[in-house]
């Protein structure tokens, strides 16, 4: 007999700290005893949104103003094959409280270590950690520029995370920079993803290591823990399968749009984009053309977010 199949609508609720509610399912339910994020299943005829609106009435007695779609997981667990269609709300009304006599609690996504949550999570909770909008470094004249622009993008823009990437730098030239740049992004909140060989990656430090493409495909296992994120850009259905099956945290997948630098060449578009990024259960970043003006189109079609050196590095 064919496995059941549930369609589950859930959210990541933020307050203005930036903390995000969890609450714990009842011992006597499925998954009793685990935290999870606030939602359940649709009913017949019931969009995702609406059903979101009404579990979230039901379960915690606030009411939703807007909400953006966050991550879509699916899952198979032994008895049922879940959808998960996450969502992300900063806005609503009323305070949050167990109306189902289930705990629950704010939590700091860099504390979400110290649950339990059920197994199809993993995917969710490196979506709600990570941010929506992604900067990958361009040229620099000199150290000086670097930093300058750097900064500029930590303290104007807010970016809170950054990929390094340098390949007109030597080993040693990218090492020096790397290490200055881990330390100013540890000064303004942001995670630093070095794009560098393994060496340099675990002499520096840094927060994740960023596979090109052509290294993603000559792997067979991932090469670091996972107390550090790892990410591959990828460009197509092929490449962002192979990173889903390494354990990659998450991906870029480029080139969504034409861009000034590369006239007339082929991109993927809003439409393919969905389609692959529905296959994997990874947080995306639509790359390529991309600035933060696209950034609700990116999210509306299942990305995490758009990443972008142009419209950050200035
Ligand atoms: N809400 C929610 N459900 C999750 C998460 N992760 C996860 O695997 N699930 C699974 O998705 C399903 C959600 O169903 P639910 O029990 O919340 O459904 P519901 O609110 O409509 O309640 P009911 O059908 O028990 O009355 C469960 O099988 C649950 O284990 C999560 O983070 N949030
Ligand atoms: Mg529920």
């Amino acid at each position: 007999m064919p496995k059941r199949r549930v369609h589950v609508a859930a959210a990541a609720i933020f307050n203005d700290q930036g903390q995000v509610l969890i609450a714990r399912r009842p011992s006597i339910a499925d998954q009793g005893g685990l935290w999870e994020f606030p939602g359940g299943k649709l009913a017949p005829y019931e969009t995702g949104l609406e059903a979101l609106r009404r579990e979230l009435r039901e379960e915690l007695g606030i009411n939703i103003q807007r909400a953006q779609p966050l991550i879509r997981v699916h899952h198979e667990y032994p008895d049922k094959h879940i959808l998960l269609d996450v969502w992300e709300t900063h806005d609503f009304e009323g305070e949050p409280w167990g109306r189902e006599g289930q705990a629950v609690r704010w939590v700091s996504p860099d504390d979400f270590g110290r649950y339990a949550f059920p197994a199809a999570n993993g995917p969710i909770i490196r979506a709600v950690t990570l941010p929506h909008d992604y900067l990958i470094t361009g040229e620099a004249s000199d150290e000086e520029d670097f930093d300058r622009k750097l900064k500029r993008a930590l303290v104007e823009d807010g970016i809170k995370l950054v990929q390094l990437r340098a390949h007109d730098l030597g080993e040693d030239a990218y090492r020096a920079r790397a290490e200055r740049a881990l330390a100013t992004c540890r000064e303004h909140g942001a995670s630093l993803i070095l794009n560098c060989s393994l060496e340099v990656f675990r002499a520096v430090d840094a927060d994740g290591l960023h596979l090109p493409s052509r290294e993603l495909m000559a792997l067979t296992h991932r090469p670091i823990g996972d107390d550090k994120w790892l990410a591959a850009s990828t460009h197509n259905a092929e490449q962002l399968a192979q990173a889903q099956r390494l354990g990659c945290d998450f991906a870029t997948l480029s080139p969504v749009r034409e861009t000034p630098s590369h006239p007339g060449a082929v991109t993927i578009g809003w439409h393919d984009l969905q389609q692959m990024v529905e296959e994997v259960t990874m947080p995306v970043y639509a790359l390529g053309g991309t600035s933060r003006d696209d950034g609700d189109r990116a999210r509306a079609v299942g990305a995490q977010g758009i990443a972008s050196i142009r419209d950050f590095w200035r």
